[in-house]
């Protein structure tokens, strides 16, 4: 049996506009396996925020399911899901979103300390290590390039041992050659501490990166690699 990680059962998102309905997403049935890479691709409105937003559980649908591991999110309160949020999911931001003053090491603990949770050192270390970042620690993100930032930002999400990252445009503001390097290593640490990663990209070149490329289309899942049917 097929063991997935995330599904989305006949997931709508409406949102009414005066008279107009935008269905941003319309009956998309979706899934991941564990540890798999998948990039989400389509045109700029065709539902990739909002499908990612829906499996962080940073928003709510309409009508249909999302299924992370056991959890049905629409059965969770507003405090589970914002524990789900806070312990099962790592979010990366194509704007970094890091806090100008904390250093790199305050930064990527800082969700770990918010939570109240025991900070893990030596994993810490490591993963500062393998994203290249250990010579920065003290340094203030404004010290920093946008590919050294965006590590810190994978880092971050990284930090509290999510089951999954999802990643909206994480490469969206860096030139080509970085955003392969980002891509890389998030790949790498990915498979290294066993997450699933769900990355949206309108780039072709870092799609091609992926175990596996999700095409959206007006709210439609129009392709989806090896599972479409
Ligand atoms: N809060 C909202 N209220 C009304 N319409 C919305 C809202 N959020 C998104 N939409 C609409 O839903 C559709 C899908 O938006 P979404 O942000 O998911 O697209 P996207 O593929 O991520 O686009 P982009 O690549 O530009 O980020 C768009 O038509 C958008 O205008």
């Amino acid at each position: 049996m097929e063991s997935w990680i995330v599904e989305t059962k006949n997931l709508k998102k409406y949102y009414r506009l005066g008279t107009h309905t935008v269905k941003a997403l319309d009956d998309v049935n979706f899934a991941v396996r564990e540890q798999e890479f998948v990039a989400i691709i389509g045109k700029s409105g065709s539902g990739k925020s909002t499908l990612l937003h829906m499996i962080g559980g940073l928003d709510t649908p309409t009508s249909g399911e999302v299924y992370v591991g056991d959890k049905a999110l629409g059965k969770l309160s507003k405090e589970q899901l914002a524990i789900f949020r806070r312990r099962k999911v790592g979010f990366v931001f194509q704007s970094y979103n890091l806090v100008p003053d904390l250093n790199v090491y305050e930064n990527v603990v800082l969700p770990i300390e918010l939570d109240g949770k025991h900070i893990d050192r030596e994993f810490v270390d490591e993963i500062l290590e393998l994203l290249q970042l250990n010579e920065k620690r003290e340094a203030l993100p404004n010290t920093l390039s946008g590919g050294q930032q965006q590590r810190v930002a994978i880092a971050r999400a990284i930090a509290s041992k999510p089951s999954i990252i999802l990643a909206d445009e994480p490469t969206g503001n860096l030139d080509t050659a970085t955003s392969h390097d980002v891509m890389g290593l998030l790949k790498m640490v990915a498979r290294q501490f066993k997450q699933t990663v769900i990355l949206i990209t309108h780039d072709q070149d870092i799609a091609q990166m992926a175990d596996r490329i999700v095409r959206i289309e007006d709210g439609h899942v129009v392709k989806a690699g090896e599972l479409d049917d």
